[in-house]
């Protein structure tokens, strides 16, 4: 369909990123066989021509093939170039022949010292008011698109070469430099989505490096014809268990996670078949790369519109590829001329603006994880409060009781940051909360737990008052000797204050154990204080009950 859509534009002008597109002659095809020779003039054309058998157009899945076409020249003098290109082969022989008698013999390809990088490409001269033409002979296992043959002036190729080798480092240095930077953070932080975005960018970037014949043109490094398409084939195995976790798939559609680890699988298993079938590695790249392209488009859309954020810029992410592919998928299954100049480039243009576009998603997960850890750590921080707060008095329970001795135990080990170094814990009860309780109702018991309460957490110490459950209550209180009487008399104060409240049956009966200032505690050491001050509490308690003068003195000595 896209083929039909399309077709219209290959007919009409070719579209160029940079300018003017070049001149682009009419190509014939004809087979060759080995040990065919090209013809040795001009005049011979015809003949040699005539002899052989023509065809529609090259086949895909490679060849051996003559490409015939007529350069035009125009009415000035100028160096001119004529490139070879649009398509991927390693070597190929250009003859050109003019009707002045001249014969130029010039070899095209990879890694040639043409002084032209990144183009099979040969500077010739052209004299103005001769015809000339460019006879090609070229081998190639598959071809990545229908050849092409163009001729431009030295100055404008000079332009545009400068100008698309820019845009393809740029992009080539887009998808490295995310690449490798996002593999680090996927592998620092262990999130195995990162890690492979990370490793589905550099794949990306040495398949077009490859293709693009950088390696073969910087470092002579032999360039096997099947290199850069089995870069292509893995990107699937990487990209689609990507897309499978980075969506949480898994979770949200399991039916798409199968379908995108079978991807990957596949692809994984074409490898191999690539190798042994060179003339399919082409083909085998294509629809590997296609397959996960619109798996991935396709579940991001089905994502964004059942309400998974993180799929908002992998659909953006997809627009970018899916655009040159529209234009260069049918070029490459040969269903027509591509209509623009740059195809390639285009397509590389449009990975690399995915890959920032996927990016922007991972920066944009980071927040939304971040965001989600803030809720879980405040979600803990309240049910932690509630865990540890009595409802009824709004004191810490026994929970924060247990919790202030354990940081109280840990703490001591360390020079302290409390005055003298020294803290008491008293435990009270309450008198007489079941007499009010059963004589003047519930909601008095309440009031009675409540007043006590709100005079415990206002006592003249440095340190906390705790509802340990039913009547009884503890205060952690820090400071020296003279701060204990203080929080002694405080509570005997308090005894009479409930009275004075209303509360004519109750009271309270108290114990306080106090460490020595510098004192080194360790757990049992606290149990035991706190078992003390139980202890003295139950004393009091008892002592009070008794109507004895001794219970009297005792009463009036501890309130002293
Ligand atoms: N109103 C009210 N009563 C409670 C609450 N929690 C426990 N109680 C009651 O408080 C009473 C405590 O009984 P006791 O331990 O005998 O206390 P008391 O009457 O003060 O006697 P002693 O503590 O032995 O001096 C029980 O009847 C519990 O049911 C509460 O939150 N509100």
């Amino acid at each position: 369909m896209l083929a039909t859509l399309l077709a219209p534009a290959a007919h009409a002008a070719t579209w160029s990123l940079f300018g003017q597109p070049p001149l682009e002659p009419p190509v014939a095809t004809y087979r060759a066989t080995s040990g065919d020779l090209p013809p040795q003039a001009y005049a011979e054309l015809p003949a040699w021509l005539a002899a052989r058998q023509r065809l529609p157009s090259i086949n895909m899945l490679g060849g051996n093939y003559w490409l015939v076409a007529p350069l035009q020249t125009p009415d000035d003098d100028a160096e001119w170039v004529v490139t070879f290109d649009n398509t991927y082969y390693r070597r190929a022989n250009l003859v050109i022949l003019g009707d002045d008698g001249s014969r130029q013999r010039l070899e095209a390809g990879r890694g040639i010292d043409t002084n032209v990088m990144l183009r099979g490409t040969v500077p010739t001269t052209l004299r103005s008011g001769h015809r000339y033409a460019v006879v090609i002979q070229v081998t190639s296992p598959f071809f990545t698109a229908l050849p092409r043959i163009d001729l431009q002036t030295r100055e404008a190729y000079r332009r545009r070469l400068t100008n698309e080798s820019a845009l393809m480092l740029t992009s080539l240095g887009v998808l490295g430099g995310l690449g490798v930077f996002i593999l680090f953070v996927g592998l620092w932080t262990r999130v195995l989505s990162y890690t492979l975005y990370g490793c589905q960018s550099l794949i990306l970037m040495a398949g077009w490096a490859s293709f693009f014949g950088l390696p073969a043109d910087w470092f002579g490094m032999g360039d096997s014809v099947v290199n850069f398409t089995l870069w292509f084939i893995l990107v699937p195995v990487v990209h689609a268990p990507f897309t499978v976790r980075f969506l949480e798939l898994k979770r949200h559609a399991p039916r798409a996670t199968r379908i995108g680890y079978g991807i990957a699988i596949v692809s994984a298993l074409a490898v191999p078949v690539a190798m042994l079938l060179p003339s399919m590695a082409f083909l085998i790249a294509t629809i590997a790369v296609t397959s996960v392209v619109f798996y991935s488009a396709s579940v991001s859309i089905w994502a964004l519109l059942s309400g998974i954020r993180q799929a908002r810029f992998f659909v953006l992410a997809y627009v970018c590829v899916l655009v040159p592919g529209a234009i260069i998928l049918p070029v490459n299954f040969g269903l027509m001329h591509s209509p623009v100049d740059n195809a390639d480039l285009l397509t590389l243009m449009g990975n690399s603006g995915e890959a920032m576009l996927l990016a922007f998603a991972l920066a944009d997960h980071m927040k939304l994880v971040q965001a989600a850890r803030e809720r879980f750590r405040q979600g803990m921080q309240d049910a932690i409060a509630r865990a540890s707060t009595d409802p009824l008095t709004g004191l810490g329970n026994r929970l924060a009781f247990n919790m202030r001795i354990e940081e109280i135990t840990r703490r001591s080990s360390t020079p302290s940051p409390l005055v003298g170094g020294a803290w008491q814990i008293a435990m009270i009860d309450l008198d007489g909360l079941k007499q009010i309780n059963d004589n003047e109702g519930h909601e008095r018991g309440d009031a009675l737990l409540q007043a006590a309460a709100r005079e415990l957490a206002r006592l003249p110490c440095q340190g906390h008052a705790y509802r340990l459950g039913g009547d009884e209550f503890a205060v952690i209180a820090f400071g020296d000797e003279l701060s204990q009487h203080r929080l002694t008399y405080a509570l005997s104060q308090l005894d009479h204050q409930l009275r004075e409240y209303g509360f004519l049956a109750s009271g309270l009966s108290f114990g306080i154990c106090g460490s020595k200032p510098g004192e080194d505690l360790d757990s049992s050491d606290v149990a035991a204080m706190a078992r003390e001050a139980d202890r003295m509490m139950y004393e009091h308690k008892s002592r009070r009950r008794s109507p004895s003068a001794g219970g009297r003195e005792a009463q009036a000595e501890i309130e002293r």
